[in-house]
């Protein structure tokens, strides 16, 4: 089987990005990571990729006189790569029309709850604030909604009487890493169909 071509966007530290370059040096895992974006500059996830030899990119938002310019530009150039699946790993910002409409169904995202709860950018801080007792992750196939597309896979963890944002984030990112490099490699080397609110892979 041909090696599966994927684009990772990030925003920050790029642990999740590292647990996928980690697991594509193994060939049979049957991805190779054709390139990194951003939407900032001076992050360790693009020094994650650099010093792995992948390709990077840098897409700011203020660069562009508008959104939807914005995300026209990020769609050809991670176009340009031709990648079978782009994985958004801890990027920050909202895709819109035109970067769905040019990769829709193609797209995945990470997000450190379990959806439907806490969507948006505080997701860990959010359940710590509800109360819950467990929480998690939840890898999603990106719709042109906020954390709403049909799920892939999700893991939980248990949330601690003495955890702060940052230790039960840490936490989550543990399962979440593995849960990420599982089911990339499945979507990838099985193949899958969004079927409504269903992903069936294989
Ligand atoms: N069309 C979509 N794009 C993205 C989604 C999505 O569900 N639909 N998920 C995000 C990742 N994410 C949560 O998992 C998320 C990230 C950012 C935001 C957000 O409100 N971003 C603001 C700016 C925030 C900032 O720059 O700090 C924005 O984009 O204007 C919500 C959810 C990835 N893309
Ligand atoms: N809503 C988006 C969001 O909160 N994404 C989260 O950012 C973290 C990035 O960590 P990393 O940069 O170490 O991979 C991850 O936990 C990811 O789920």
């Amino acid at each position: 089987m041909s090696t599966r071509r994927i684009v990772v966007l990030v925003s920050g530290s790029g642990t999740n990005l590292q647990a996928l370059i980690d697991a594509c040096a193994d060939p049979a895992y049957g991805v190779q990571i054709a390139a990194v974006g951003a939407d900032r500059e001076d992050i360790e996830g693009l020094a994650r990729a650099e010093r792995a030899g992948i390709p990077t990119f840098v897409k700011k938002v203020g660069q562009f006189t508008s959104r939807e310019h914005w995300d026209r530009a990020l769609a050809d150039t991670v176009g340009g790569f031709e990648p079978d699946l782009v994985v958004l790993a801890g990027f920050m910002k909202l895709v819109g029309a035109e970067f769905l409409g040019r990769f829709e169904g193609r797209v995945v995202n990470t997000h450190p709850a379990l959806s439907p709860s806490f969507p948006g950018t505080r997701g860990p801080a959010d359940a710590l604030e509800y109360g819950v007792k467990v929480t998690g992750a939840t890898l999603f196939v990106v719709d042109a909604g906020v954390d709403t597309g049909p799920i892939v896979a999700q893991t939980v963890v248990p949330v601690e009487d003495d955890d702060t944002v940052e230790t039960l984030h840490e936490r989550i990112k543990v399962a979440e890493r593995r849960m990420l490099v599982d089911a990339v490699g499945r979507l990838a080397r099985e193949g899958y169909v969004v079927d409504g609110r269903r992903v069936r892979i294989g």
